[in-house]
């Protein structure tokens, strides 16, 4: 993997935070994922393996038959006329025909900046959502504010690492080869559907995404988030804005749907992340006499500690993910030892541990030459795989002894995971609007899919019941100089914050509305 050209990044390395002594947050899931897992178990059966049969048997008690003994399709093609009908498709049952639907994939993914100019409206609109940054609720007023203050404060690190990866994220382009990809995957496979691209925070907007789902008739919709592993800062997000624009659009309730998760246990993505981590073994980036020595270091995105002391399945499903991967490739004979550490923390608080600049030193102190770095959290290039690992980490690996370095690219197109995102959009089809929630029952009955399954409202609301308050954030603020500029731009946001409340309420005339600022206007998504 050729790396990014990269600017020197050591200014503006990801900070070295001091850290509390709080310890290790216990593990709490959300009932949907607990109890499905607990059907799949309980049945002797877990998500990942060939389990077409019973797949298939459910389906036929659903009133539904697979096409096929092997994988999908569900769908037969369409009669020429259906083919011309973009989007249409003759939905397979026992009964026969139960008529014409019009498919479509919605890809959830979080967006990124064009342009170096969009980089500040950019994150206001990141830092705005009540997803990323939490308040308490007496406080949430201040959203706008605080994402103003700290969008301004972020954008120059962020601007320089844009800068540096070409001016802008490379998000777009890449998630809109992979709706492409699988669109071409369906039709192959028989299905026939549209693929929309749905950004949380730029350009295409959901708000966007949902137009042209209405506009093209669609009526049976999955809603697959474009991160294999489930959390509530990304998937959690934009489910939350999607079950909004679902709700407050009458045009849109004849739309049925069904969300996918999460699906990092899916085999053909597993197998996807072992080719790919073999390849870059065999690259010739290490040398063959040492190849059994390379720590395999996987690097996934963090979040703070609190969103996992909430009941975030992230850290589990990420653990789990790795342990996934590792077992592929053991079963291909490779048996190095690995890694798994968190990135891109941002901000005052503690985050997932342990953090990946803090790993790489510790490794290469512990005598480790040479270092496989592996994005787990990420699908496609973008700014923390292309100047965060291959630029800063990269410097640090070689700074703290590393003398052997390499990065398996992130997966973009790569066949065999667009092809296996094709048989999980398949599979949930037949679950479209079929999700039963017998009252006082758990909301999900897709224990017989091979990933877990669940409708947006049903998936939110299991979470918010089960979301434990919000712990006060342990913040790393130690009073005298340190050498992180998070931790002083985290201090200095939340100075000037208690400055202009102090103003706003001695004078009765503050800041907030002598500088407008809470008229910002910010290029926001346009209205469905
Ligand atoms: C699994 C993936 C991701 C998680 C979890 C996640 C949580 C999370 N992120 C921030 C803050 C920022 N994220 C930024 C960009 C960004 N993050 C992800 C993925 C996850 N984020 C992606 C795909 C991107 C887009 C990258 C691109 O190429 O444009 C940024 C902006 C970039 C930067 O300044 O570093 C910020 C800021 C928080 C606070 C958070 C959890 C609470
Ligand atoms: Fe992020």
């Amino acid at each position: 993997m050729r790396p990014a050209p990269c600017a020197s990044t050591t200014a503006s390395r990801a900070a070295e935070a001091s850290t509390s002594g709080r310890g290790a947050a216990p593990q709490q899931n959300h009932r949907w994922l607990a109890a499905l897992r607990q059907q799949n178990s309980s049945s002797g059966r877990r998500w990942q393996s060939g389990q077409q049969q019973q797949l298939s048997s459910a389906l036929s008690q659903r009133g539904q038959r697979l096409q096929a003994a092997t994988s999908p399709p569900f769908f037969e093609r369409g009669s020429s006329s259906l083919d011309e009908a973009a989007g249409g498709a003759q939905l397979t049952a026992a009964s026969g025909a139960v008529g014409q639907e019009r498919i479509g994939v919605l890809l959830l993914n979080l967006g990124g900046p064009d342009s170096l100019d969009d980089v500040q409206p950019f994150l206001y609109n990141l830092f705005a959502d009540p997803d990323i940054i939490r308040l308490p609720a007496p406080a949430q007023f201040l959203q706008p504010v605080i994402a103003q203050l700290v969008s301004t404060l972020r954008a120059p690190k962020s601007r320089e690492g844009y800068e540096a990866i070409g001016g802008g994220s490379p998000l777009r382009r890449i998630t809109e080869e992979q709706a492409a990809a699988l669109r071409a995957s369906l039709q192959s496979k028989g299905i026939s559907a549209h693929t929309y691209v749905a950004m949380r925070y730029w350009f295409p907007f959901t708000e966007e995404a949902i137009s042209a789902v209405k506009r093209d008739g669609i009526t049976q919709l999955v809603v697959l988030p474009l991160y294999p592993q489930f959390s509530v800062s990304t998937s959690g997000s934009s489910l939350r804005l999607l079950e909004r624009l679902l709700k407050q659009d009458p045009m849109l309730t004849g739309v049925k749907h069904v969300v996918i998760p999460s699906w990092y246990q899916r085999p053909g993505y597993v197998r996807a992340m072992a080719d790919l981590i073999v390849a870059e073994l065999r690259s010739g980036a290490f040398p063959a006499e040492e190849l059994d020595d390379v720590e395999i270091f996987f690097s996934a995105h963090g979040v703070p500690v609190s969103y996992i002391d909430e009941g975030d399945p992230y850290k589990e499903e990420m653990e789990e993910c790795v342990q996934l991967v590792m077992g592929e490739l053991k079963r291909r004979g490779i048996a190095n030892s690995h890694t798994l550490a968190y990135q891109s923390r941002v901000g005052p608080v503690e985050w997932l541990k342990p953090y990946t600049d803090d790993s790489i030193r510790d490794l290469a102190r512990g005598g480790v030459r040479s270092l496989l770095a592996v994005p787990i959290s990420f699908v496609s290039e973008h700014i923390e795989t292309l100047e965060e690992i291959d630029c800063e980490y990269r410097e640090l690996a070689e700074e703290s002894g590393i003398q052997h370095w390499g990065r398996v690219p992130a997966l973009n197109t790569n066949p065999t995971f667009i092809d296996d995102l094709a048989d999980a959009v398949a599979e949930a089809l037949p679950y479209v609007g079929s999700l039963q929630r017998p009252a006082g029952a758990l909301p999900l009955s897709a224990g017989d899919s091979l990933v877990p399954l669940g409708e947006v409202d049903a998936l939110l609301e299991t979470y918010d019941r089960d979301r434990k308050a919000l712990p006060t954030p342990v913040l790393m603020w130690r009073w005298g100089w340190t050498k992180s500029a998070e931790t002083w731009n985290g201090r200095i946001a939340m100075l000037a914050l208690v400055l202009i409340l102090l103003l706003e309420a001695t004078t009765g005339r503050g800041v907030l509305t002598l500088t407008r600022m809470l008229e910002m206007h910010h290029l926001m998504p346009p209205p469905s």
